[in-house]
């Protein structure tokens, strides 16, 4: 299993051996012992998570939940193309208001590991796109909330132009990203 380390180093690109045949192929796409000994990532999930974004330029996020409803993230695509973000929240760290990103396709069939205490949120790349995610914590409505995805003190360079993205109304109206100070800490 590939195992990469991002510019915040919390922040972990794993991407699973497929094994293809004349039929097609298998993945084990999550395995808690495997993933804990060579990505260290260890926490327990409770809840998985799938959403479908029918076109291009679909933008989710930034997204979290406020403690102790804080939800770490193991995110895959498994159609299409997205662009993954996560962004450190967690006042005293060294990273803090800091994000990373990668592309997580169909194809190359890696995954991103969003700890608690960061915000997250992907832009589809294509149309038909299919996003798998396990969450360490069950959703709570009242602890969510939602960040402008392109706050300018983030300042997220994304993939898609800003008259492109699709939102929902949540994300029209998201806080900025000077409003999460505090949600976090180290
Ligand atoms: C998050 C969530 C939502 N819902 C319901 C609430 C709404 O009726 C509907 C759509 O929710 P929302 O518009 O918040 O979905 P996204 O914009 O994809 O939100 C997600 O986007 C980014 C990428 C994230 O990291 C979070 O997991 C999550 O916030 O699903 C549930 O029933 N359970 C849940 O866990």
């Amino acid at each position: 299993m590939k195992v990469e380390k991002l510019a915040i180093p919390e922040v972990v690109l794993v991407t699973p051996p497929r094994f293809g045949d004349n039929r097609g192929f298998f993945s084990e796409t999550y395995n808690a012992q495997r993933f804990g000994a060579e990505a260290g990532i260890t926490l327990p999930f409770l809840q998985d998570n799938h959403s479908f974004s029918r076109q291009r330029g679909v933008v989710r996020g930034l997204h979290c939940q406020l403690a102790p409803h804080e939800q770490g993230k193991l995110v895959r695509c498994s159609k299409g193309a997205i662009y993954d973000v996560a962004v450190d929240a967690r006042v005293g760290s060294p990273t803090y208001g800091k994000w990373v990103g990668a592309e997580l396709t169909g194809d190359n069939w890696a995954q991103l590991w969003v700890p608690p205490g960061f915000l997250h949120g992907f832009c589809t790349l294509t149309d038909d796109v299919e996003v798998l995610y396990k969450c360490t914590d069950v959703w709570n409505k009242d602890a969510e909330r939602s960040v402008l995805w392109n706050d300018p003190d983030i300042a997220i360079d994304w993939p898609i132009k800003p008259d492109e993205a699709v939102l929902s109304d949540k994300d029209k109206v998201a806080q900025p990203f000077s409003a999460a100070h505090g949600w976090f800490s180290v």
